[in-house]
């Protein structure tokens, strides 16, 4: 077989893991509150020197098996320094940080372009807390942005404008004041959302939440100016400025052939069918996308929170996303007869999809926890099915799952274990926690 030189080939979920992208959690897992950290999706607040050691054990288990580990903070912040793009980027960063004050978005501007560009970027993730930056309040949005007038009082607009504001607002000013200009991203270390490898191309997203939704600026950087990336005939098969949603949890790539995209909390019908469209249209390589669709709740926010590939021939499963008779809900997409559109089969086996689609006799569909009424939902809560496969039938899963990974043992699947307490507390495992840049072809 040809060895593969394209930046990116990723030409199924199980092939030999050769390159991966990584970020390691900084500042920004620590830069949560209980006020905030529902929305900035987490359930609890990590320990930042705990999660770094997890994080730094799940990257050597990669390496140890002969991966080579790529870090996102790094690559953007080369991307930025070799494209010249330090203030364009930084301005984008900024127009979708929702700062609505000329004078602060000017101030925070020239704060985080008085850095080094990787400083910058680390900062940028981190959070930029309105203690660290010093800004005068020159218009009602600056008043309004840090909190309104405290005192309850009514004001005119006028009131505001005077040269003793400043001192008003720090007498009155307390500690509930929202304590951010620009808000943490705790969740990039799950780099497998923001974008997806598919075949030789990826697909920047547009995610769901806005806690989200700027990860992708850094990727949509890299793959523009890196020159590991630039002008190497990457496809972005998707970039990040539509409307609809997807993420690259729910994104799976079975096959050379066959991709299978979850219709999720994350992922919308309109976003997969947009998708189907456009890779059909550019003749990749893909016949088949299978849009599964799985339950509507935080727990199971992606597919692969539910549904890993783990060898040619099995998967982990999580049972809560089939109905008491078996079934799930499958549409088969392929091209259809006009380019804008689709021809779509419903199904409602998905083992039996599967086989087909994958040409394979028999199938096996591990269960996550093993079924059981609590082990299962609680190894599920902890990623108990989000096994990253780093060859066939060898994986990387969390600890805590024992009763799952106890079975994918007694299934013949090699499982390299690593530390959990912390990096779990996003609520993503080893697939969410690393995006495939190169697989090595399956035979
Ligand atoms: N692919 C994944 O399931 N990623 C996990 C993402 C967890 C993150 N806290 C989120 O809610 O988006």
């Amino acid at each position: 077989m040809v060895e593969q030189k394209m930046p990116i080939h990723v030409n199924s979920e199980i092939g030999k893991l050769k390159t991966v992208l990584l970020k390691r959690p900084g500042k920004e897992v620590e830069n949560l509150t209980p006020e905030i950290m529902e929305r900035l999706l987490f359930d609890d607040i990590p320990h930042l020197s705990v999660i770094q050691k997890e994080h730094d054990a799940f990257a050597k288990a990669l390496q140890d098996n002969g991966v080579e580990v790529l870090y996102l903070e790094k690559l953007a912040a080369e991307a930025i320094d070799e494209g010249g793009i330090k203030e364009a980027f930084l301005e984008k960063m900024l127009d979708e940080s929702n700062i609505e004050s000329p004078s602060v978005y000017e101030r925070l501007k020239k704060y985080l372009l008085d850095m080094d560009t990787q400083e910058m970027v680390d900062t940028i993730m981190a959070g930029v807390r309105k203690k660290d930056v010093n800004i005068p309040k020159k218009h009602l949005s600056d008043v309004a942005e840090d909190g309104g007038d405290p005192a309850g009082e009514e004001k005119s607009a006028d009131a505001y404008f005077t040269e003793d504001i400043t001192e008003h607002l720090s007498e009155v000013s307390n500690d509930d004041d929202y304590p951010f200009y620009m808000d943490p991203m705790p969740n990039l270390y799950f780099t497998r959302d923001p974008a997806a490898s598919l075949g030789n191309g990826l697909t920047i997203n547009h995610m769901t939440f806005a806690a989200r939704q700027r990860e992708s600026l850094f990727i949509e950087a890299i793959i523009e100016h890196h020159p590991r990336f630039a002008g190497q005939d990457v496809e972005v098969w998707r970039d990040r400025n539509h409307t609809s949603h997807i993420e690259g949890g729910d994104e799976l790539v079975l096959s050379k052939d066959v991709l299978a995209v979850g219709i999720s909390q994350r992922t919308s019908a309109q976003a997969i069918e947009e998708l189907a469209i456009e890779l059909f249209k550019r003749e990749a390589p893909f016949k088949k996308v299978l849009a599964i669709k799985i339950p509507n709740v935080r727990a199971m926010m992606h597919l692969d929170t539910v549904f890993t590939m783990v060898d040619y021939d099995k998967f982990t499963i999580h049972p809560g996303i089939q109905s008491i008779g078996g079934s799930i809900d499958v549409y088969i997409l392929e091209k259809g007869d006009q380019p804008d559109k689709v021809k779509i089969t419903h199904k409602t086996n998905l083992q039996e999809v599967l086989k087909e689609a994958l040409g394979v006799e028999e199938l096996t569909l591990i269960p996550c926890g093993g079924g059981d009424a609590i082990a299962a939902p609680r190894e599920q809560w902890n990623d108990g099915s989000n096994t990253l496969a780093i060859a066939p039938g060898v994986v990387v899963t969390y600890d805590r799952n024992y009763v799952s990974n106890a079975l994918l043992r007694e299934h013949g699947i090699k499982v390299i274990e690593v530390e959990s307490s912390e990096l779990s507390r996003g609520r993503g495992g080893p697939r969410c926690m690393s995006m495939p840049l190169v697989r090595e072809d399956l035979k």
